[in-house]
């Protein structure tokens, strides 16, 4: 409980820093003087067997005056509580969010993200039953039963020790448990969510399942996680159960023992018979508080590890921004010497050195994994390079700013990111200020007009989540027109792999080309027409640039790019007539 504490504290400012000592402060009052009040229980009851009216009032105006102490503390303790909880709601989700905007864009990967969306839902709440709900009656739980023990050590010390001693043994159960049932949450955890990522993936892959006769019971995967579930899920309802079950078996034996030796001590002459009877209420009041914190320390357990969850992740080091941000003297982009590592070991580029000028065409070719989208992803900053430096306009991408970069480049990348929305405002998105005039110009130059008049209701067409209604290609030209309302002077290009058909691939073609004219286009290349036009191409091969050079000089070259081009033109059935040099790209199809 202390731990949930601190790591609340480390969430919060100061201000909601003190609210949260106050309401400890509150709860731990409210403890002790629940505490008192039952020990009170024992004099009176003295009092009232001896007929002693005198003390057993006055026992009775301590009492009323602690019941009233109690109430003023807990109602105080409460209201801060429930104020702090709907603070910290806000709060978790204000910090996530803040920080997750600055953090690099490579942190997100597809895991990140859903866990991202577990935290600020699921995970949000969880941490706001803290102090909403949990604290008060686990402070309760913990205090009360302590201020029992110390009084009673007044009373009856050989009881007080036979509760301590009992009290020990339960706490150290239900530690004990309280590992195993975490170990089987943990495994509980870890099956749903991989139950749900290949119930996901089954769903998203759809077609290709089908195409190969995978029904649900024909995929072993998701068969397999869902057996995994399910058997998780039993584990933990089995340990989850045993344990509390264990833990009742130890707190009724506590006070199957207490009781014995109150009757023992009662028979022996030792404890007076209204001492005795105070002293037994006063133990079951403590084995209830005991039984209340097992009850209780599942939630807490589930409250501390998204509290946990939150923290690591802001505690992800973002990027350094400059103070003064510097100025590109033009749109060329530059890598020299430029190293990079994922995981800090394995270079997944290397020595990397690559000069492209304003408004040129750079296509970047090489096999799968060689490292040519992480190369675009540095120079958009998703990443900082472990060593040299990646320039735009002659400064280094981390003197300009995440924000300046941001203006300055348009990012097309294959899976095209569309959100639940109208069309329009899915153009939009790069510039919502955009006049009317500017959007119709870059839907035309991106052939998204196309798309509009097809669409049942044109632009206020809503796009299915993740853009379900639009097939690969005019996604990626819906993506294009962003791209060009952007305006921005550099553009990273991710070309579809995907085969298109006709029409979408000329439309496609068309569209990268108008947003090719007059930018810094470095372009991932699939299509023989995007590297017959481009001014450079540079070969990428383990990280390393292998051939650059034009298409015609690493044609002559006879190397890598040489077996790519032979590849693709079979793949795409060309033949070259001739090696044009404008973006349109004008190798020529086999008739
Ligand atoms: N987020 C990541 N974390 C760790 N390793 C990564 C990450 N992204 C890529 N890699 C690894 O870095 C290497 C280069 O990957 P990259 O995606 O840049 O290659 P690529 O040439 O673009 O491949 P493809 O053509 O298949 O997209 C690969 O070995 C890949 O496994």
């Amino acid at each position: 409980m202390i731990t949930i504490v601190g790591l609340l504290a480390a969430l919060l400012d100061r201000a909601h820093r003190r609210q949260l000592t106050r309401v400890v402060t509150m709860f731990v009052a409210t403890g002790v003087l629940q505490g008192l009040a039952f020990a009170c229980v024992v004099p009176v009851l003295e009092a009232a067997l001896r007929q002693d009216w005198q003390t057993a009032t006055t026992w009775l105006g301590v009492l009323a005056c602690l019941f009233v102490a109690h109430h003023v503390a807990l109602t105080l303790g409460n209201l801060d509580g429930y104020g702090l909880a709907c603070d910290l709601l806000d709060i978790t989700l204000a910090r996530l969010g803040e920080h997750t905007a600055r953090l690099p864009l490579g942190w997100y990967d597809q895991d990140r993200t859903g866990q991202l969306s577990r935290l600020a839902s699921k995970g949000a709440t969880d941490i706001a039953s803290v102090p909403g709900h949990l604290l008060r009656p686990l402070i309760a739980a913990v205090v009360s039963p302590v201020t029992v023990v110390v009084a009673m050590a007044f009373l009856e010390w050989r009881l007080a020790l036979a509760l301590l001693a009992g009290v020990a043994a339960v706490l150290a159960a239900t530690r004990l448990l309280a590992a195993i049932v975490g170990r089987g949450e943990g495994a509980y955890d870890a099956a749903m969510a991989e139950g749900s990522a290949r119930v996901v993936e089954f769903a998203l892959n759809q077609p290709a399942l089908r195409v190969f006769g995978r029904t649900v019971h024909g995929n072993e995967l998701v068969e397999t996680a869902l057996k995994n579930q399910k058997r998780a899920s039993k584990r933990l309802l089995v340990t989850g159960f045993g344990g509390l079950g264990i833990q009742l078996l130890s707190v009724q034996a506590l006070l199957t023992v207490v009781i014995a030796l109150a009757v023992h001590l009662a028979l022996g002459g030792t404890l007076g018979a209204a001492t005795a009877i105070g002293l037994l209420v006063l133990t079951v009041r403590f084995v209830e508080s005991l039984i209340d914190y097992g009850e209780l320390s599942s939630a807490l357990r589930i409250a501390e590890g998204s509290l946990r969850r939150v923290l690591d992740v802001l505690r992800v080091e973002p990027l350094p921004e400059p103070v003064t941000p510097a100025e590109p003297a033009h749109t060329g982009i530059e890598l020299r010497d430029v190293c990079f590592s994922y995981d800090g070991t394995t270079r997944v580029l290397d020595e990397i050195s690559l000069l492209a000028p304003p408004r040129s065409l750079t296509a970047v070719v090489g096999p799968s994994g060689s490292g040519k989208s992480t190369l675009l992803r540095l120079v958009a900053r998703f990443h900082d390079a472990t060593s040299g430096s990646v320039m735009l306009g002659g400064a280094d991408v981390r003197d300009l700013g995440t924000e300046a970069l941001m203006r300055r480049v348009s990012i097309v990348f294959q899976d095209v990111y569309l959100f639940e929305g109208t069309l329009r405002d899915n153009v939009l998105m790069s510039r919502p200020d955009a006049s009317e005039e500017a959007l119709h110009e870059a839907a035309r130059l991106a052939r998204v007009d196309d798309i509009v008049e097809r669409l049942p209701h044109g632009w206020q067409t809503r796009i299915g989540e993740a853009g379900s209604t639009l097939s690969g290609g005019e996604k990626q030209r819906v993506s294009i027109a962003r791209a060009l309302l952007k305006d921005a002077p550099v553009v990273l290009l991710d070309e579809a792999t995907a085969a298109l058909d006709a029409e979408n691939e000329a439309a496609v073609q068309e569209a990268l080309t108008a947003l090719a004219a007059d930018r810094t286009v470095i372009v991932i290349a699939h299509r023989l027409q995007t590297v017959v036009a481009a001014d450079q191409i540079v070969v990428l091969d383990g990280g390393r640039i292998v051939e650059r050079g034009s298409h015609d000089e690493l044609v002559a070259h006879g190397g890598r790019y040489l077996d790519f081009w032979r590849e693709r033109t079979q793949a795409e059935g060309w033949h070259l007539l001739e090696t044009p040099k404008t973006a349109s790209g004008r190798g020529t199809r086999r008739a």
